[in-house]
């Protein structure tokens, strides 16, 4: 039987807002302090980030909308058989959810070619809330992953080499809300993410994400509600390449009214070219090597062959030394 609870406890919140956060000042090195110990803690946290303003925001959702009420046949243009892209919808597993991954969604030529295939007279609203949402999210992407390596002691140039070796992959989500219950309901099932890092961000519903603590025993609700939060969470990718020393945390998402809930992330995902291993500095007596060196998309293929590989126990079961 099942000893999971959900309680009221709370994801450490990380406020960017700051105008000083700047690499070496003490601002950066206290947010840095923090970051480390959420990703160590908690493999996620509520970052507090206002670049992305309020109207983009909504913008993002609006086009969501407008793009989830496109005949099937239509989305199903931009089906691919690599699920982290393209269209996914009515998967019998997680009946409430539709999502589309954009790849390259900080690249406007890829981008526009994205939007034809849906709106073949293009659609620039569409095209460009998903470029500036791109470009602003990415810097909390790049600030946040900067952060952990500096609190491992990887150099500068490390940092610059790992920044260049993502691609970034946009999606949007939608989730049906459920009719005239008081029971919630699965809205996306439990998994870890296999990219490096993903950053969620979701319209005003009350609920949503929510992360399983490292002991395994509780859900807790990840609150998102504000214009300026948005839920990061490290993926398979980042842990491997971090030695272990930070979680990539099991989460899910719950739905409860009869609301939708849309959601949009930026996923950054290794390019193909370089395996993924842990550099020599995060490995010692300590914290002995704990994987192999990994190809993401071979990884990514495994996790898709059978159901139950979307945790850390398949990750270890695949690469594990
Ligand atoms: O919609 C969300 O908030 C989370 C989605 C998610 O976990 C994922 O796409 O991996
Ligand atoms: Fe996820």
């Amino acid at each position: 039987m099942s000893m999971e609870t959900t309680l009221t406890l709370q994801l450490p919140v990380i406020d960017f807002t700051s105008q000083d956060l700047k690499p070496g000042t003490s601002e950066w090195d206290l947010v840095r302090g923090n970051v480390r110990r959420a990703l160590e803690d908690y493999g996620c946290f509520e970052a507090l980030f206002d670049k992305v303003p309020v109207k983009l925001r909504k913008a993002v959702f609006d086009v969501s909308e407008e793009l989830f009420r496109l005949p099937l046949e239509t989305k199903e243009r931009v089906v691919s058989e690599i699920k982290y892209k393209g269209y996914v919808g009515h998967n019998p597993t997680n009946p409430l959810y539709e999502g589309v991954g954009i790849e390259f969604a900080d690249n406007s030529e890829k981008v526009n070619a994205f939007t034809q295939k849906l709106w073949p007279k293009g659609k620039s609203s569409f095209s460009e809330t998903v470029l500036s949402f791109t470009e602003q999210v990415s810097e909390l992407d790049f600030i946040t992953r900067r952060m952990i390596m500096e609190s491992f002691g990887l150099d500068d140039k490390y940092i610059h080499e790992h920044l260049n070796s993502t691609k970034c992959l946009m999606r949007m989500m939608k989730y049906k809300g459920v009719e005239d219950t008081k029971e919630e309901e699965s809205g996306m099932e439990a998994h870890t993410d296999r990219n490096m890092l993903t950053i969620i961000c979701q319209n005003s519903v009350a609920d949503g994400i929510e992360v399983k603590t490292n002991d395994d025993k509780h859900w807790i609700k990840a609150n998102a509600s504000q214009d300026s939060s948005f839920i990061v969470l490290a993926g398979s990718m980042l842990h491997v390449l971090l030695n272990g020393r930070v979680l990539s945390s099991v989460h899910r998402v719950m739905r409860m009214g009869t609301n939708t809930r849309y959601s949009a992330g930026l996923f950054s995902v290794p390019k193909t070219e370089e395996l993924i291993y842990a550099p020599e500095k995060v490995v010692d007596v300590e914290h002995p090597r704990l994987f192999k060196p990994i190809d993401f998309e071979a990884y990514f293929q495994f996790t898709t062959e059978e159901s139950g590989r979307r945790d850390s126990k398949a990750l270890r079961t695949y690469c594990g030394l």
